[in-house]
């Protein structure tokens, strides 16, 4: 269907949720596309990236928010949880995603169930990870839920599988207002690709580094720049607070960093589909996570 053709609808959808919900994992698989970075570590999405789903008539956009996590102290955190909320109020239909194998619903999330009482936004429930618990529990979980009196539907899926998300997908895309579409029909994501390769790199290291570093690290696409051959040379730059943190990201005379590279120059050739150079660079910035300069490109608001 071309982008205005009578009939036509689209919208947006938030979808937020706890660290670790799976609404990466659950926006790629709606995409159809790798979109956003999924890892097994919480807090992976900075960045408001939004993906677009095509389905009949409908084009949906989807808005792929921050955890949305109470104990925000540090001044990026903040903004991050803030541009959470933003985007549920700018939302048409706003989507929780649970993570329901977790053991028992935790205080974040009923204190997210309340505020979306109060946002007043079409609301729907997605369980998810249902491949992960037994029946009886999820009945017992969705009338928890239920109960709330917020959520217009309650749905079961597994971001993983797929199990449940053409439903989802198909149910939101009848909720979409009527109007033109605003993207081209084969856009994915309006991610600038400086920002789609950074979040690569990023989430390289997120796999290769161990413990809490990868959340004292941010990567930057310095330069782009693309040849007659159809290959391209990128260049970035990934920021940590300290020199200890440049040693381990460095590694032993430098296989940590060139492991990194590898692992992110595969995966930006393949998905660009030529031939990329990436070239890395590591600076110490103290204290770059209360610089508003660093998180600019993410969308993100600092007066928070
Ligand atoms: N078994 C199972 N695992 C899942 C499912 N969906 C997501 N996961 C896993 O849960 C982890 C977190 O998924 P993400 O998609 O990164 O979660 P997120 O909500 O985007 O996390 P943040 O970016 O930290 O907010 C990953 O290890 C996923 O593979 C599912 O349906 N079943």
């Amino acid at each position: 269907m071309p982008a205005g053709a009578e009939g036509s609808r689209c919208g947006v959808v938030a979808l937020i949720g706890a660290p670790n919900a799976g609404k990466s994992t659950l926006l790629n698989h709606l995409v159809g596309a790798k979109v956003s970075i999924v890892t097994h570590k919480v807090q992976t999405t900075r960045a408001r990236v939004r993906g677009v789903a095509l389905d009949g008539p409908a084009q949906v956009i989807f808005v792929d928010t921050p955890g949305i996590f109470s104990q925000a102290k540090r001044r990026l955190e903040r903004a991050m949880v803030h541009a959470a909320w933003t985007s549920a109020e700018d939302a048409d239909v706003v989507v929780l995603l649970y993570d329901a194998a977790r053991k028992k619903v935790d205080e974040d999330t009923l204190a997210i169930v309340e505020k979306l009482k109060r946002i007043n936004r079409p609301c729907a429930l997605a369980l998810n990870k249902i491949d992960r618990i037994r029946r009886d529990k999820l009945l017992e979980l969705a009338a928890r839920f239920d109960a709330e009196g917020v959520f217009e539907r309650i749905f079961m899926i597994s971001a993983e599988t797929g199990d449940g998300v053409a439903d989802l997908k198909h149910w939101l895309a009848e909720r979409m207002p009527e109007g033109p579409w605003l993207y081209p029909e084969d856009q994915l994501s309006d991610l600038t690709m400086r920002l789609l390769a950074a979040e690569v790199t990023r989430e390289k290291l997120f796999l290769n580094l161990h413990e809490e570093l990868p959340y004292s690290l941010t990567v930057e696409t310095d330069d782009w720049q693309e040849f007659d051959d159809g290959s391209a040379r990128i260049e970035q730059t990934i920021y940590v607070e300290r020199d200890a943190q440049k040693r381990i990201v460095l590694g032993r005379q430098g296989q940590m960093i060139r492991k990194v590279r590898e692992a992110a120059q595969r995966e930006l050739s393949e998905e660009m589909e030529r031939p990329v150079h990436l070239f890395l660079f590591v600076k110490v910035r103290e204290r770059w996570t209360d610089d508003p300069e660093r998180y600019r490109d993410w969308g993100l608001e600092f007066d928070v």
